[in-house]
């Protein structure tokens, strides 16, 4: 079913400055009732997202929205009823979230969202609500030494997301540069570890390369049960479509998409470009970082096409000064 043929609903991630995120309970009564939700409702005949986003979180919460951009744009077929989640990040606002057609709402901090009883079709949105706007991809290192200091900067100049990418090292010394970096930062940022198998480090992910996926969605009984050793979440190298769905399928949290731009360290692979990227992403219903030769100031473009964020390795690499 084409998007334009679904119920169009809008729906917000609203955080407080405790970074905390709002959810309100549906009715008993209601489709999916009884169950948590992120605030928002049906686009009505004619209706642009925002402005209707805008109409839904007055009626629902009385409050007055100033800016939100696009987070996640979502199909899901319920057994009776197939719906399109456009869902914005609220980025400012006015007035005091209440329930104010009676609903309870609650604030939740952010690692405490999936405990709550969320309809199916918001698993991915709770993914993209937690996840931060940017990948950083580490460059390949001299050693462990080189290592600490430049993520300890990296953390400092804002990035929670890290993939510990060392094409040059044995298993054993990326082992022993994962624990230290987990040890040392753990608390601070989510780390992505490369390899066969999930490295057992507590909070880690898993970054799967194109052809792990491949290997594993050919394999899905060995592969989901790999998959169920990692506490952390789980993303994967995409180039196309077909990897995109295979992510998917596999229900991974997030994937990149690349070479979106050329780049320096893949010259030889053709770009995909931002146009063919926004089409490619609207059939996918996972948040996906775009990668090639991007830096910070591209995220609004990047949201703008359907995308979390950027994920780059230059780009977000902090310098030595
Ligand atoms: N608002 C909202 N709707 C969701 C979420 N997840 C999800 O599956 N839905 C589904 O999307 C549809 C949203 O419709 P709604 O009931 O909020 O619509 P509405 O506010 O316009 O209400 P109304 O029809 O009573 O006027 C429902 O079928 C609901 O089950 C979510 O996180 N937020
Ligand atoms: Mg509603």
């Amino acid at each position: 079913m084409s998007r334009a043929q679904r119920i169009h609903v809008v729906a917000a991630v609203i955080r407080n400055h405790q970074q905390q995120i709002l959810l309100a309970r549906r009715p008993e009564h209601a489709h999916q009732g009884g169950l948590w939700e992120f605030p928002g409702g049906k686009l009505e005949q004619g209706e642009s997202p925002y402005a209707g986003l805008c109409r839904e979180l007055h009626e629902e919460l009385g409050i007055q929205v100033s800016q939100a951009r696009p987070l996640l744009d979502i199909s899901h077929d319920y057994p009776d009823k197939q719906i399109r989640l456009d869902v914005w990040l609220v980025e400012a606002f006015s007035g005091e979230p209440h329930g104010a057609e009676g609903q309870p709402v609650r604030w939740v901090n952010q690692q405490e969202l999936a405990q709550y009883p969320l309809p199916a079709a918001n698993v991915p949105i709770v993914n993209a609500a937690r996840l931060p706007e940017c990948y950083l991809i580490t460059p390949d290192l001299h050693s462990i030494v080189d290592l600490v200091p430049a993520i300890e900067r990296a953390i400092d100049s804002g990035q929670r997301l890290i993939q510990i990418r060392q094409t040059q090292w044995s298993e054993q010394t990326y082992r022993q540069a994962s624990e230290q970096l987990v040890a040392r930062f753990g608390d601070q940022v989510t780390f992505m570890l490369k390899g066969p198998q999930p490295l057992s480090l507590p909070g880690c992910g898993w970054h799967l390369t194109a052809r792990q996926l491949t290997h594993m969605a050919a394999n899905p009984e060995s592969g989901t049960a790999l998959l169920a050793r990692c506490e952390g979440p789980i993303a994967a190298s995409c180039h196309n479509a077909e990897e995109l769905g295979m992510a998917e399928q596999l229900g991974l949290d997030f994937a990149t998409l690349s070479p979106l731009l050329p780049t320096a360290s893949h010259a030889q692979a053709t770009p995909i470009g931002w146009t063919a990227a926004a089409e490619l992403l609207k059939g996918v219903n996972m948040p996906v970082y775009l990668l090639g030769g991007l830096k910070p100031a591209d995220c609004s473009l990047a949201f703008q096409h359907g995308a979390q964020g950027i994920a780059a390795i230059r780009g977000l690499w902090p310098s030595a000064n």
